[in-house]
């Protein structure tokens, strides 16, 4: 079926093209970011977080990554300022992140890559009816996104790995109540902001992206959790470990990526 994709060679980033055109489009995320070439710009404001009523309801393996689910029913998580010309609604957040030993952000900075990255998805119910048609809309989508390093163990990191061993299989979901994520956000939110896309199929040219500079820092073993996760269901007679799910780079095609102060 078109909709069968993954981070295999034969079903990997370098193929997503032929079901998804738009996968060579001109707004294609990640991208690699180089820190003198993103100028600050001073009408760039701050970003605000309002998490503090936010109601996660799930976390459920898609079979891509791990995914925990917000109500997204009213305006009581969202992010706003910074690039943003109106409030942003917080739909889910989940990871990317590599194999044993080998980084797996999706976004680099001059070359470099980070052990994992944690992507918060917001949409524009301002403008929009549904997370759906935001989707595919221009500026319907806000994603932040958050480098993790490997040193210490994260102290609330553990709140989500404790909980994977329930969701290992393809289509497995469970409770996941009272998480908020502010306690994953690093001590400065100074960050890099462009125009880009959703970067799994359908690869939708409609994020707001802000990606902070400062990494969180999480332990190899934390991390070691998430590679616990399969892609496979448990019907499937093949397990094939949840890893490298990340699409590398893609063309800036002259697009600016511009810095908070
Ligand atoms: N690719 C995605 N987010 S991401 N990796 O671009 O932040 N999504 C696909 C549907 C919902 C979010
Ligand atoms: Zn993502």
């Amino acid at each position: 079926k078109g909709n069968q994709w993954g981070y295999g060679k034969e079903d990997g980033p370098s193929i997503w093209h032929k079901n998804f055109p738009v996968a060579e489009g001109d707004r294609q995320s990640p991208i690699d970011i180089i820190p003198k070439e993103a100028p600050r710009d001073p009408n760039l404001g701050p970003i605000v977080l309002n998490y503090d009523q936010c109601t996660s309801l799930n976390i459920t393996n898609n079979g891509h990554s791990v995914v925990v689910e917000f109500d997204d029913t009213d305006d009581r998580s969202v992010i706003q300022g910074g690039p943003l010309g109106n409030p942003y609604r917080l739909k889910q957040f989940h990871f990317h992140w590599g194999g044993k030993g080998c980084h797996g952000s999706e976004h680099t900075v001059e070359g470099m890559s980070y052990a994992s990255e944690l992507h918060l998805v917001h949409w524009n119910a301002v403008k929009y009816k549904s997370f759906g048609q935001a989707a595919e809309a221009p500026d319907g989508l806000a994603v932040l996104g958050i480098f993790l390093d490997t040193g210490d163990d994260h102290r609330w990191l553990h709140m989500i790995t404790d909980a994977l061993y329930m969701v290992k299989f393809k289509a497995s979901v469970t409770d996941f109540k009272g998480f908020n994520p502010k306690c994953l956000l690093p001590s400065s939110l100074h960050y890099w902001t462009y125009l880009g896309s959703l970067t799994t199929p359908p690869l939708h040219e409609s994020v707001i992206w802000i990606v902070l500079k400062e990494p969180i820092i999480v332990s190899e073993k934390q991390l070691g959790k998430f590679r616990t996760l399969l892609f496979s269901g448990e019907e499937e007679d093949q397990r094939m470990r949840m890893e490298n799910n990340f699409r590398p780079p893609q063309p800036l095609k002259g697009r600016e990526v511009r810095s908070s102060n």
